[in-house]
């Protein structure tokens, strides 16, 4: 049987593979057969390498923010099981470069690569970014909120159970077993530790298997013990499971650092130095700056790049001197004599040439290298090709390279290993340096995935599953339930068993038009300030490809819906019958008017918190709209000066209090007439005793019938909807 780490060393090849040919590993009868043939072709694919480590390279690297240069000719390269630290002063651009590699950020100049493919927006996916910021739903806890992202991001085909064994799996990896039960929590509410939310932070990216990981200051604000053992996670997690691993620190302690293999600096948004970590302090001293004996390596190079301008030129030009034919040909820069040459991979020269494997080797930049290929003499599927390359280029002397490669039609992915042989040209001995594999995949292969890693109805399901949970302790905290039931019982003392006569009339009025407002201004508000911070975790969640945006935008509404009547309900249960009940269906009817209002409210409440980021804006803007509404409604005012009736038709409150009024004194006893000075001709006229009920609703201005308010409470709530989505979908899409 397949266990979930299994699922985790073998890589997301398995994840990434068309669903028709798991299908075909996987008998469909039994899932534990399923599961078991799995787990076979996952470890065959394990040792046939058939799983795709990413090497990251980018190159010149410029980014312009209003006309300022952040990132000038940034270069450089991670491979698998590789960490590269990067480090720099503040504002030096190191967030820059990690939303440039992630590809959320444009850059200007450029390229970016992973295995030798430019980063496309389904490459994207492969590569996971832990922002700074740690951004989640407050109230849920670590497991909930792991098994939500879970059900979310692991493909339809991995069973629930293996889905869970995989956030166990990750929950120990991390060492989060014993919070795992603890909430979030925020400013307000205490919740998981500093350390705690950086690791569940990461774990969280960890669960969709990326083979490239960003980490932007994971261990700012951690003591150092906590920064250590977070960091050796990391290393750990990047050496044994071959992930590339790219990590951004401020002030690392000497043990941190040397855990980098490579380092980059940054100084300005230039390069400051690039190359292997233990080899920078001999960079500083050729350029006659020297460490303190016993001093911490990365405290001297941040001091050393805090200094005066002169000494950063310095580095910044020793730097550039430094980016010789070793650093050209491991990115594959241009020399200066314009001759490309790459020593290590032909990652980019791929990119550059046709699909065809063995093509490349013999068209693309690689054969300037004189490459002489031995042609294979028959194109098998399952059949190695090798070929022998001899010393690529003048500077390239002692470097036999051995590239085998096979091509599987079906997933067309090169597997390529390269073993790069180096003499010592002062000792004259030989040595194999290493051995490094890599799997290159098409353009293809990628487009052949699928779009989403689950389906819409799974979206669906677990994102109103999820928005229901979340909602539930915002929406139905205690201080809500006492709020209601307080104002439902004082509405109800306030207005007990009214009596239906002119003079009370307007006492009813009065009960109608509250408890509509009331409701209006509790869900347009509730969702206005709820959706700012929802949106930070839903942005951080598109922005990864998580989930179709209409599929949560549904979710939300159906998650919410039961959230949302549940209050009104309760207040109404309770006041009403202590008005006095004259009808069951009137009572369900204006139960029915009041929900209808308060959704419509909180649509309005979303459109707005959707379209403004700044709270203050949308709160002043909540607040004009609803005070408005209430004014135009009818209650305070029935005669509006005939050049500003027309807003009378924009509020909400008009139409839902219409009807409320039509429902009301159409069904149960009819309304007596005032015994002196009423207000209505036909009681002042004694044709009547009773007030007609036409005379009552139109008494604040001619009225529509309850159908056409309905309709029209309807359409507002349609258009509000759908504005909010497009907003969210075109105006406030995360970057
Ligand atoms: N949207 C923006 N518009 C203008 N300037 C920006 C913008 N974003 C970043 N910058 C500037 O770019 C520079 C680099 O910012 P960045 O956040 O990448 O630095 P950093 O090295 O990550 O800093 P820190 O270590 O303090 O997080 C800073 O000078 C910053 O003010």
């Amino acid at each position: 049987m397949i266990i979930a780490k299994d699922l985790f060393t073998l890589g997301d090849e398995y994840f990434t593979m068309p669903r028709r040919e798991k299908y075909e590993i996987a008998p469909a009868t039994a899932p534990e057969n399923r599961l078991e043939g799995s787990a076979a072709h996952l470890n065959n694919v394990a040792t046939a390498h058939r799983y795709r480590p990413a090497e990251l390279v980018f190159r010149g690297i410029g980014v312009f923010f209003g006309g300022k240069q952040i990132l000038r000719d940034v270069s450089g390269m991670v491979r698998p099981g590789e960490v590269l630290g990067v480090m720099g002063p503040s504002g030096s651009g190191k967030t820059t470069l990690l939303n440039a590699l992630s590809g959320r950020l444009k850059t200007d100049s450029g390229l970016i690569t992973l295995n030798g493919e430019t980063l496309s927006k389904q490459l994207r996916r492969k590569i996971c970014y832990v922002t700074q910021q740690d951004i989640f739903f407050p109230d849920l806890t670590l497991r909930q909120t792991l098994t939500y992202s879970a059900l979310l991001r692991l493909p339809d085909y991995i069973s629930y159970r293996e889905k869970m064994e995989y956030v166990d799996h990750i929950l120990d990896v991390l060492d989060l077993g014993r919070c795992q039960d603890t909430v979030i929590g925020d400013m307000m509410k205490r919740g998981l530790s500093g350390g705690e939310k950086k690791r569940a932070n990461i774990a969280s990216e960890l669960l969709t298997n990326p083979t490239t990981m960003l980490l932007d200051e994971p261990t700012s604000g951690l003591d150092s013990s906590t920064a250590f053992s977070l960091m050796s996670t990391l290393k750990e997690y990047a050496e044994k499971e071959n992930k590339t691993v790219i990590i951004t620190v401020h002030q690392p302690s000497s043990q941190i650092f040397y855990m980098f293999d490579r380092l980059l600096l940054l100084c300005s948004g230039q390069m400051a130095y690039f190359g292997d970590t233990s080899q920078v302090v001999d960079f500083f001293s050729s350029v006659g700056l020297q460490i303190t004996p016993h001093y911490n390596p990365a405290d001297f190079i941040m001091e050393q790049l805090k200094k005066d301008s002169k000494t950063q030129e310095k580095i910044i030009t020793a730097a550039l001197e430094a980016r010789n034919l070793e650093f050209q040909q491991m990115l594959c820069l241009p020399s200066e004599d314009d001759e490309t040459v790459c020593s290590h991979s032909s990652a980019l020269d791929f990119q550059s040439c046709d699909k065809q494997p063995w093509e490349h080797l013999r068209n693309c930049e690689l054969v300037k290298h004189d490459l002489e290929s031995t042609e294979p003499s028959s194109h098998s599927t399952s059949t190695p090709y090798i070929w022998n390359i001899p010393p690529s280029s003048k500077h390239d002397q002692t470097r036999p390279v051995e590239v085998i490669i096979d091509q599987d039609k079906k997933l067309r992915t090169i597997y390529q290993k390269i073993a790069v042989h180096q003499d010592d040209n002062d000792s004259g001995r030989s040595s194999w340096s290493g051995v490094v594999s890599s799997t290159f995949s098409s353009q293809d292969d990628l487009e052949e995935e699928e779009k989403w890693p689950t389906s819409f109805w799974t979206q669906l399901k677990v994102l109103t599953q999820r928005n229901f949970l979340e909602a539930k302790s915002r929406m139905l905290s205690k201080l809500n339930w006492i709020q209601t039931l307080g104002l439902g019982l004082l509405c109800g003392l306030i207005w007990f068993q009214v009596q239906r006569t002119e003079p009370t009339l307007w006492d009813i009025r009065g009960w109608m038009f509250f408890s509509m407002t009331y409701w209006m201004l509790f869900a347009l508000f509730g969702a206005l300030i709820s959706f700012p911070p929802e949106r930070e975790v839903i942005n951080k969640e598109r922005a990864s490809g998580a989930y179709r945006l209409s599929a949560y935008y549904l979710a939300k509404m159906i998650g919410e819906l039961p959230l949302t009547l549940t209050l009104p309900t309760v207040f109404h249960f309770i006041s009403y019958p202590m008005l006095g009940i004259y009808s069951s269906q009137t009572f369900l009817c204006l139960w029915g008017f009041l929900i209808l209002n308060t959704i419509v409210a909180q649509s309005v409440g979303l459109f707005i918190g959707a379209s403004c980021t700044d709270l203050q804006v949308s709160v002043t803007i909540s607040a004009l709209y609803s005070l408005s509404t209430m004014l135009f409604g009818g209650y305070y005012s029935s005669s509006i000066p005939p050049w500003l009736q027309w807003l009378q038709y924009l509020s909400i409150v008009h139409y839902a209090y219409q009807n409320m009024q039509i429902v009301e004194f159409s069904g149960g006893p009819p309304i007596r007439c005032a015994s002196t000075n009423s207000q209505f001709e036909v009681c002042r006229s004694g044709s009547s005793v009773f007030i007609p009920i036409e005379d009552i609703i139109n008494q604040q201005g001619q009225a529509f019938p309850l159908w056409a308010n309905t309709f029209i409470l309807v359409i507002f709530l349609a258009v509000f909807r759908i504005m909010g989505y497009l907003v969210l979908r075109f105006i406030r899409k995360p970057k």
